[in-house]
């Protein structure tokens, strides 16, 4: 039970000097979120490189942006389209993609890792990007439910390493977390908080405590419908129609599951449970390890709960 009893106090390092103007970023994973992250910091003026594991995945990273600022400029310059097209064009020229974590890195203010949900791959990475980039440059995880304090801990930076998590998709979505843990300087929360402002994001304050604010609350509520539905009190679909009609959320949770992604989920879910085993409120879910066995990751694959192809 000390996993969510832990008490954290918050004390400012004060080795690093100042709060940095953060201009250019680097974005390890071209997946939903970090492409979506990738999308909003080049519309926003910023200088953005895009990491990932291969040419292919970038494409396809870049091709999602293009789709969703299509989208964007759909709306924003609805009465004038070559406006729209000038906007998407000068967007993408801010976005150069790379397939090695080391090559942006010198030159970044902020590196923000969104690569799969696994403490040592993240750990890893931020271990060999420590040695490459310079004493300013701030590192930050979009993790969805790993302790900062943990990824932080592969580097000498710790003063300079927070946590910056994002909604998916991130165009639509308002919210960031900023959170800080114990070893996070005054001056790196700031700039960080500064930067989410930037970006045009609503920013919150949070504690380094598992599932931060928002997923603290969601994945239980995401798990019990899975949960309720395993029990066979009600369909996937009378769930999704419920918690719409019902609750008034924009999604139910078998499709937000799919739109979030289940191998997500289950790396959530299965952390959690782990470290709080007696927990109810992390318990696992047969059907869901099942669609994952079978390769049924959501939308991304073209099957999770529901059909998408
Ligand atoms: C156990 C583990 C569980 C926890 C997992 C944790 C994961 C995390 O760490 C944290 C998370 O991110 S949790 C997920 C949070 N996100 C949500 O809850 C999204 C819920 N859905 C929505 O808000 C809306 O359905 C949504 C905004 C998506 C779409 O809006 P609507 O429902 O109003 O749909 P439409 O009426 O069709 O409007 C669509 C229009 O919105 C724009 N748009 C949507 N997606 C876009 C995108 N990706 N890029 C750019 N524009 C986009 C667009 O204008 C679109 O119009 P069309 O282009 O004409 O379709
Ligand atoms: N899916 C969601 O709704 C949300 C996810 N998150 C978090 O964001 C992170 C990424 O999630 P998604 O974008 O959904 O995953 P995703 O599966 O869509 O994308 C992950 C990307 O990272 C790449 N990658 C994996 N290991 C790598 C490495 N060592 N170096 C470079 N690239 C690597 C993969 O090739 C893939 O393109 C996770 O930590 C997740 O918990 C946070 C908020 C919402």
């Amino acid at each position: 039970m000390a996993f969510f009893t832990h008490h954290i106090s918050r004390s400012f390092s004060s080795s690093a000097a100042r709060s940095v103007v953060i201009k250019n970023v680097t974005i390890i994973g071209g997946g939903q979120m970090g492409a979506g992250i990738a999308q909003v910091a080049a519309s926003t003026g910023h200088t953005v490189t895009l990491v990932d594991m291969s040419e292919d995945i970038l494409k396809k990273s870049v091709k999602g942006i293009e789709g969703s600022l299509k989208r964007v400029a759909k709306k924003k310059f609805a009465e004038k389209p070559e406006a729209g097209e000038e906007f998407i064009q000068k967007v993408l020229q801010n976005v150069s993609t790379a397939t090695d974590p080391a090559a942006a890195a010198p030159t970044s203010d902020l590196v923000l890792e969104a690569i799969v949900e696994n403490l040592k791959v993240k750990q890893d990475l931020f271990g060999r990007l420590d040695k490459l980039a310079p004493a300013h440059t701030i590192f930050a995880s979009n993790t969805s439910s790993l302790p900062i304090t943990d990824i932080a801990s592969s580097t000498s930076r710790q003063d300079r390493f927070g946590g910056l998590h994002f909604f998916n998709p991130v165009p639509m979505m308002k919210l960031v977390e900023v959170i800080a843990t114990p070893a996070t300087s005054q001056e790196t929360f700031d700039s960080l908080l500064n930067f989410s402002k930037a970006l045009g994001k609503a920013p919150v304050s949070c504690k380094d405590t598992p599932g931060f604010i928002v997923n603290r609350l969601l994945v239980p509520y995401m798990m019990e419908a899975l949960r309720l539905h395993e029990r066979g009190h009600g369909s996937k679909e009378d769930i999704d129609v419920a918690m719409k009609l019902g609750a008034g959320y924009p999604m139910g949770p078998f499709e937000l599951s799919d739109y979030v992604g289940l191998d997500t989920m289950k790396f959530i879910i299965d952390g959690w449970s782990e470290k709080d085993p007696d927990n109810p409120l992390f318990a696992p879910s047969e059907l869901l390890n099942k669609l994952v066995a079978e390769g049924k990751l959501g939308k991304k694959t073209g099957e999770g709960f529901y059909k998408y192809k």
